[in-house]
């Protein structure tokens, strides 16, 4: 079991989301007090009824039975009374911790969308998937079910002690060793039971994590034919989740017999010591009305405790869940200290930054780097002492081997990772003045992994201009060469996409990325060449549809073509961070480099 749960402080800050519910908390309360004084009227009304109607009747040559016959209408009114109470109370509690678990949901979606990428780099997208399944789900069954329980538990015990001791005190005593005798049994196998379920936790999270991620590499399993063997791979797992949740189960459901025969074992105890009380006159206040009273609440005493035991564990990994997902919604946000804005003008000068001081300035497009470097991990350095320029509408075409460092330069520029050393200028302005949202959308990216979202495929090109009208859209399409085949789908513009973009070509939804960002009409752009090899018609148009993007604007293209490259009016070759050549095409070739040697060997750089 993990010891760095601090179960007060997860529970304080859990109870802190019933503020807004505090009157149906309260009232929620009072009805559990009620049912609970049901259950003690009705024992002490057992009393009553059995040594003031029952006993004079016994005997009793013309027995009357008017007035028992209104004494167990009083009886069924009080026992109504309670099971309304209960149910009432069952249903309220079901709506307010519905509406918590959908806001911890809705605050939990809201400030991941807050994290820096850097987060999700060094987590599983399972791992954080199973905060918004397993964890929010613990935490719903414990709100909904045991914490009610728990409530009434608690209020029912306190009420009925103190009509126990009421009534009889060595008998009193006799339960409370009893209750003694389950809560220690409790605490040895709820133990066991609570690091199973633990561990029950963690297999859920490692198989969901698997099914997330055969289902992502569905397409290579099958090539390769390897269904066999991932099949094989998660029966392993199954089978791992399979022991644990028994094992957890197996102890969870032992508590719940033993301590009922606890329970049964108590009653019996008392029914047989207080009749010997009784019979011998050690107790001369024991009547049997009073003796059958006292085993009503005994039972009112252990059950709810024999009840709430299988709970316990539950309510353990509950709240290790609530501290996982407290813990996501700790993690650092962004950062963003950047004043300068970004602000819309007219058709001439579309843009321009707003300072820190309210002045505007026209914005242009220049792009510096100075002495920038950095590393991803602090260890490994990525980029070293990188110094470039873009003038505004400049394309500059990185090229050079898998893993140089070509889209950490572009992930500097949105401001994805922050640098440790030099500056990134835009327009004479360090980027990290800018605010980010400013930065990002006055940058356009098109990047390899086009990522289209279910809806529509105007809802996908309106992604990158939410105000979009429908002409603007179906001009952003033309311009990327996408209107075509849009037309021949049979809704064309309204055809439905699901979330992966699937059913259309690889072709196709480059021109819809392509057609986003154009719509978005960002004065510099970063696009990251597909490598995928698409037939060279479709090429052609992506192509076109770049050129056709590029026109008018900075760009920073991670460059895989040679007609892109050779279209450029600056080449940065890269090596290990480090920009080893630059230049146009024709002086990288006459420098004989490796720029040279990249293009006498291969058109397209991976
Ligand atoms: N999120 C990350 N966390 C840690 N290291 C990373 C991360 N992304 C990239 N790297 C490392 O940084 C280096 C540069 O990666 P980068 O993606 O910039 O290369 P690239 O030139 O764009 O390569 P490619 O042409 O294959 O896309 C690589 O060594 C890579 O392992």
């Amino acid at each position: 079991m993990p010891n760095d749960i601090s179960y007060g402080k997860t529970t304080l800050r859990l109870l802190a989301y019933f503020k807004p519910f505090k009157f149906k908390v309260l009232l929620v309360l009072l009805l559990v007090l009620v049912s609970s004084a049901v259950s003690v009227v009705s024992a002490a009304f057992l009393r009553l009824l059995i040594d003031d109607f029952i006993v004079p009747l016994i005997g009793n040559q013309n027995p009357v039975f008017h007035a028992l016959l209104q004494a167990l209408v009083i009886l069924a009114v009080i026992y109504l009374a309670g099971t309304i109470s209960t149910f009432i109370s069952k249903r309220l509690m079901i709506t307010i911790s519905q509406r918590i678990m959908k806001h911890i949901r809705d605050e939990l979606f809201r400030r991941m969308q807050k994290l820096p990428l850097r987060y999700f780099d060094r987590k599983a997208h399972g791992d954080v998937m199973s905060h918004y399944t397993n964890d929010v789900d613990t935490l719903n069954m414990m709100l909904t079910d045991s914490l009610p329980q728990i409530l009434s538990t608690v209020v029912t015990l306190i009420v009925v002690l103190g009509t126990m001791l009421y009534i009889d005190i060595p008998l009193t005593i006799i339960v409370l060793l009893g209750a003694g005798a389950m809560l220690w049994t409790t605490k040895k196998i709820g133990t066991q039971a609570t690091d199973h379920f633990f561990q029950q936790q963690e297999s859920i999270g490692v198989v969901d994590g698997y099914i997330e991620e055969m289902m992502h590499g569905q397409k290579v399993v099958q090539v390769f034919g390897r269904e066999e063997h991932v099949t094989q791979q998660f029966a392993r797992l199954n089978d791992d989740l399979f022991h644990r949740s028994a094992t957890a189960n197996k102890y969870a459901n032992l508590l719940m017999p033993l301590n009922e025969n606890l329970a049964t074992l108590t009653y019996v105890a008392v029914a047989i010591i207080g009749g010997a009380m009784a019979i011998s006159g050690w107790d001369q206040s024991l009547t049997l009305g009073s003796i059958a009273a006292f085993l009503s609440l005994s039972r009112s005493f252990t059950m709810p405790i024999a009840e709430i035991s299988s709970q316990v564990s539950m309510f353990v990994v509950a709240l290790a869940g609530a501290k996982r997902i407290f813990t996501l919604m700790d993690e650092q946000p962004e950062e963003d200290h950047g004043l300068v804005t970004l602000q819309k003008n007219d058709a001439d000068h579309p843009w321009s930054w707003k300072l820190e001081d309210g002045s505007l300035v026209p914005l242009q497009g220049k792009i510096e780097f100075k002495q920038v470097s950095f590393s991803y991990d602090g260890k490994k350095q990525v980029l070293i002492d990188m110094t470039l320029t873009a003038q505004p509408g400049q394309k500059l075409a990185f090229v050079g081997a898998t893993g140089a460092g070509k889209t950490t330069v572009t992930n500097l520029l949105n401001r994805f990772y922050e640098i440790s050393d030099g500056e990134i200028l835009y327009d004479g302005i360090s980027i990290q003045r800018i605010r980010k949202a400013d930065l990002r959308r006055s940058l356009g990216i098109v990047l390899q992994d086009t990522h289209l979202f279910t809806g529509t495929v105007a809802d996908n090109i309106r992604y990158g201009h939410l105000e979009a009208s429908d002409e603007q859209v179906m001009q952003a399409a033309r311009m990327s060469h996408a209107a075509n085949f849009i037309e021949r789908l049979p809704d064309g513009y309204d055809t439905r996409l699901d979330g992966s973009g699937n059913g259309l070509s690889q072709g196709q939804s480059q021109l819809l990325a392509i057609a986003r960002a154009a719509i978005a009409n960002p004065p510099v752009m970063i696009l990251d060449e597909a490598t995928s090899s698409i037939d060279t018609r479709t090429e052609a148009l992506v192509q076109s549809g770049m050129d056709n993007l590029m026109q008018g604007r900075t760009v920073f293209v991670i460059a895989h073509r040679l007609s892109t490259v050779r279209n450029s009016d600056a080449i940065l070759v890269m090596e290990q961070g480090r920009i080893t050549e630059r230049g146009d095409h024709d002086e990288l070739i006459q420098l004989k480099g490796n720029y040279y040697q990249l293009y006498t060997g291969v058109f397209e750089w991976q």
